[in-house]
């Protein structure tokens, strides 16, 4: 079962050529509310801009802005522009529409392999591997099997239960589902895409990197909020930098924290590691978070 092929390859990023420069997606998983997932778009997003640049370019980094919420229930069309090709450097520009109108604008550059002198990175913070740790849902299966559970608890984590997100989630710090003390903007998740994708298209896997960075990583900002619930929260843009080669069908480590959160909006920054320590790409991405107590206040 696990050679399966990734759906995310079949799929989400296998996107129809509609003309030249412009190309259709279709949605997999749409999260809970009525709105596409970030992930996809960009994801998306990035493999329509590397299909009209030559093998020897790879993704760099992309800046994208998400200025509507997509609609689940129409195809996304996406209009590359080839904004400039150069020696070392090559530049697109990629519009995600919908009904005639931008959903997302992204600018992706590519570059030539080149070697340098300079070389260092950060270390990758030590962790327990993925194998001593439980699944998303092999948590959410402990904690339904506990007998003292509330019916409205119940009927969330079964509703998570049936989510077919195409990615595979460890955490490093077990979550506590419906938990009221407040913990530091800061987690840890192995990810990797569920199926097989295989070795060596690097464009592909940064693609699926796309997808997967977008991933839980906004709800870092509330950790520190746990008498706080989204009334409203969607990410506003979201860049990225891609420093070495990986393969996202296996287990990498997603590093995320919060260093702010103020008038509405909360930053969230991320790190992606090989399970051997290489830094593999970082993330930074702003949301909209409007909040609501959890309990309201007494009146009395
Ligand atoms: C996992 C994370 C993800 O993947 S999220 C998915 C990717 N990101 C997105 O879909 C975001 C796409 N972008 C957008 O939807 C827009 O740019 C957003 C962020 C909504 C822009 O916000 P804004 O300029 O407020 O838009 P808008 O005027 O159309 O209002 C949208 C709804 O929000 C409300 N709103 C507005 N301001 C306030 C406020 N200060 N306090 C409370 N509510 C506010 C508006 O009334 C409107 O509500 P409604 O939709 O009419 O019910």
């Amino acid at each position: 079962l696990a050679d399966l092929k990734s759906v995310l390859v079949t799929s989400v990023l296998n996107l129809e050529m509609l003309d030249v420069d412009l190309y259709r997606g279709t949605h997999h998983w749409v999260p809970r509310g009525q709105r596409l997932f970030g992930g996809q778009i960009v994801g998306q997003a990035l493999v329509a801009a590397a299909k009209s640049v030559n093998d020897n370019l790879f993704a760099h980094s992309l800046h994208c802005y998400f200025v509507r919420a997509g609609d689940p229930k129409v195809p996304v069309l996406y209009q590359v522009e080839r904004t400039r090709d150069g020696r070392s450097f090559t530049v697109r520009s990629v519009k995600a529409i919908q009904h005639g109108q931008p959903i997302l604008i992204c600018q992706a550059s590519f570059h030539t392999l080149q070697p340098s002198p300079l070389q260092h990175q950060f270390t990758m913070p030590g962790v327990p591997q993925p194998e001593d740790l439980l699944t998303v849902e092999e948590l959410i299966h402990l904690y339904l099997s506990k007998p003292d559970i509330a019916e409205n608890a119940k009927q969330g984590l079964n509703k998570l239960l049936a989510n077919e997100v195409p990615i595979e989630v460890k955490p490093v710090n077990p979550p506590h589902f419906y938990r009221l003390s407040a913990a530091e903007p800061k987690q840890l998740f192995w990810v990797r895409a569920r199926g097989h994708i295989g070795e060596g298209n690097m464009k592909l896997h940064c693609c699926v990197a796309a997808y997967v960075s977008d991933y839980a990583f906004l709800g870092t900002a509330l950790l520190p909020y746990p008498n706080y619930r989204a009334k409203f929260s969607a990410s506003l843009d979201h860049a990225m930098w891609f420093h070495s080669t990986f393969r996202t069908d296996e287990w990498m480590l997603y590093e995320c924290e919060s260093p702010w959160a103020g008038g509405s909006r909360g930053l969230v920054q991320g790190r992606l590691w090989r399970r051997d320590g290489v830094l593999a790409a970082s993330c930074s991405q702003e949301g909209v978070l409007r909040v609501k107590p959890v309990m309201e206040p007494s009146k009395l």
